[in-house]
């Protein structure tokens, strides 16, 4: 059923005019490191289609993130390119990804990206004694995480900030409905960096979580990184310049993202 649906939207997609876009999987080019950031932020300056990049392998544990950065205040603005490659990059080594999450905000149908991680614990209560001590950062963090725990111990963490600005766009005025657009800003880093903090010492110190974490499979975490370099080129939202059939299109392809994102794997 879901391999038809996802067909149907991939032809969708192919026959619209965003599909050069989209380039498919065996059209992307890979680049790894210093290199592959240098090339994501002259590229996106000049405007031109960002590369997939994969990161450097030099971040290993958490001490190899960068230090916390200063919490914005609401409405944050959505990451930079530049703050992608300095943050995103070590959490995604650290098995973070971007995922996609359906929501209804004002009656309009909204496809914000969350910065995930699923974190395996021995036990159910191991995971919730976990949450409780994260509930205590969320409290001064002023920032709540989605959080589900599955009878087995596998908590799945997933962030975003609700009110969110698109920079560039918003606020080009404030009576727009788009003005506000809930994604992934520096609150999120700040709360993942926290969060991974905190799971360093349940897993290394209280020795209360899996040794072998869950890791996004390698394609997985590229699509995740394509994710975000599209929806920053082009965003979740509508850019003044599209038309409603390009604006279908690009929706397509965020649905078909959703299809086939791998859930509850394990
Ligand atoms: C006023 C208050 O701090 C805001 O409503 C905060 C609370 N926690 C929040 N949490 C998240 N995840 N996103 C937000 O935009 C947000 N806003």
């Amino acid at each position: 059923m879901q391999g038809i649906g996802l067909r149907t939207l991939q032809r969708g997609v192919a026959s619209g005019r965003t599909a050069s876009m989209f380039p498919r999987r065996n059209g992307f080019k890979f680049a790894r490191g210093p290199a592959a950031a240098a090339a994501v932020l002259s590229r996106s300056k000049s405007g031109g289609v960002l590369d997939v990049y994969a990161s450097g392998d030099s971040i290993k544990t958490v001490r190899d993130l960068p230090p916390l950065p200063k919490a914005p205040k609401y409405p944050c603005p959505h990451l930079t390119d530049e703050e992608v490659v300095q943050y995103l990059e070590p959490l995604y080594n650290l098995s973070w990804y971007l995922g996609v999450r359906a929501m209804k905000w004002n009656g309009q149908i909204r496809i914000p990206l969350v910065l995930a991680k699923k974190m395996d614990f021995l036990t159910f209560d191991d995971a919730l004694k976990f949450t409780n001590e994260l509930s205590e950062i969320v409290k001064t963090e002023k920032h709540h995480p989605q959080i589900n725990i599955a009878p087995s111990g596998r908590l799945s963490l997933e962030l975003d900030t609700h009110t969110a600005t698109i920079p560039g766009v918003c606020p080009p005025n404030k009576d727009d409905p788009l003005h506000i657009y809930p994604g992934v800003t520096l609150r999120d880093v700040r709360l993942a960096i926290l969060a991974e903090q905190l799971w360093d010492k349940y897993r290394n110190e209280l020795k209360l979580a899996k040794d072998v974490q869950f890791e996004p499979n390698p394609t997985r975490k590229l699509q995740s990184v394509r994710k975000n370099a599209d929806y920053r080129k082009l965003g979740f939202f509508r850019p003044p310049s599209f038309g409603d059939d390009m604006w279908r299109n690009v929706k397509f392809e965020i649905l078909a993202y959703m299809l086939s994102e791998e859930i509850n794997t394990r």
